[in-house]
């Protein structure tokens, strides 16, 4: 049952999913092109239209498990249709230091004339300076300019909800982003949050501009338990700060700091590694052994105090209270495991202990997952793929009963 007056809580990665933050992919999709693709943090172009469809069917699957779907442009467009918002809006769209101060001042004249549905649109797909509406100004960026450079970015990963902002408990820390390319994102989950009604009354964890911290590298193991992945995105200062703002809002009582590699594979501890059940994750068979964590707790006088590294799967079940945490056994074979966890099988997005979704083309894990008595709801990803991430980076879950 949808209860769209229950307040936002989430304190753990597999109790049952009741509502759920999604992105469908849009025009800011469009604006990827082979020059700009690495850049901006895709490894192929989209097609478009199919990846609208993947997306859906997504949402769809979702919702026939009865859970509630909120789409990020509707909540940005309903947070903009407060004036407060809007300006603010305007402000995160403006980078003064790309356009001098005289475009600067036309652009920023220019959004605040425009309703909330277009702003909404700049903010996620960008502009050009082709697009900018004034006539021929006299601004030599805009001369010296390509007519196709953008004048504002777009922010094509903002599929990856996850990442940008993260719930940990009744209380939402929003990202602060490492790549460039996904830098503004933090502007519009704060709009989001300090704007919409639904989340207008948010207590929020962290602060957004402190150092880097990325949803993919979070993951709530238990109420209380949290481990963060150290590597290209999060930062161990990312990691250490999140941890200090956990414990002063008596959120978590322990937090483990695990060190991933710094690859494109590995940006996230989400792509190695996601839980399946209450006690069972799904890993990538070469971090399985390898995978260390360091343990921080509060000492009860505002400080933490750090011990380990051990080994991750045995801290964790020690934070965790329980005896073992179980590895579901992918048992693949180095090349096959590579390229499923290249193409995020180990990415799942769980709706309830033992159920999750997962990308259809990684057949073999999912069907060592079904072994394991796992139900794996499978969806199409060829598209949506092509920005590396799977169910799990694509959604942030706002409300999830607790187990
Ligand atoms: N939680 C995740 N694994 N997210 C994947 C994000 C992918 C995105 N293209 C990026 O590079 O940032």
């Amino acid at each position: 049952m949808i209860d769209e007056t229950a307040p936002p809580r989430v304190d753990s990665e597999v109790g049952p999913l009741r509502a759920v933050l999604l992105h469908r992919p849009g025009n800011e999709l469009k604006r990827l092109t082979p020059r700009n693709n690495d850049q901006l943090l895709f490894d192929s172009i989209p097609w478009v239209d199919r990846a609208q469809q993947e997306h859906d069917a997504f949402a769809e699957v979702l919702r026939g498990r009865g859970v509630e779907v909120l789409l990020l442009a509707d909540s940005l467009r309903t947070a903009l249709e407060d004036q407060r918002a809007h300006t603010a809006g305007v402000h995160a769209a403006v980078d003064e230091r790309r356009l001098g101060g005289d475009l600067a001042d036309s652009v920023r004249s220019h959004l605040t004339s425009v309703d909330a549905g277009t702003l909404a649109e700049v903010l996620m797909a960008g502009m050009t300076f082709e697009e900018l509406p004034f006539a021929e100004g006299s601004s030599l960026v805009r001369m010296m300019h390509d007519p196709r450079d953008f004048a504002v970015d777009p922010l094509p990963n903002l599929l990856f909800t996850r990442d940008s902002s993260a719930w940990i408990g009744d209380r939402v820390a929003i990202s602060s982003l490492t790549m460039p390319a996904r830098r503004r994102e933090t502007a519009v989950l704060d709009l989001v949050y300090a704007y919409h009604p639904r989340f207008r009354h948010a207590a929020r964890a962290y602060g957004a501009h402190s150092a880097p911290i990325e949803g993919g590298d979070v993951m709530l193991l238990a109420p209380g338990v949290l481990a963060i992945g150290v590597g290209e995105r999060t930062t161990a200062a990312g990691a250490e700060s999140l941890a200090r703002s956990v414990f002063a809002d008596g959120i978590a009582h322990t937090v483990l700091a695990v060190p991933i590699e710094q690859s494109r594979a590995t940006m996230h501890l989400d792509t190695v590694c996601t839980m399946v059940a209450a006690d069972a994750v799904v890993m990538y068979p070469l971090a399985r052994d390898s995978l260390k964590a360091f343990t921080l707790r509060p000492t009860g006088d505002g400080g933490v105090k750090v011990t380990g590294p051990a080994p991750f799967l045995s801290a964790a079940a020690e934070a965790m209270g329980i005896d073992r945490l179980r590895v579901i056994d992918t048992g693949l074979d180095p090349v096959t495991a590579e390229r499923e966890q290249w193409d995020d099988g180990n990415n799942t997005l769980a709706l309830a202990p033992g159920v999750v979704v997962g990308y259809e083309r990684n057949a073999e894990t999912n069907e060592r997952l079904m072994a394991a008595g796992i139900e794996v709801l499978p969806i199409a990803g060829s598209e949506l793929g092509s920005g590396r991430g799977g169910p799990r980076c694509m959604s942030c879950p706002v409300l999830r009963d607790t187990i």
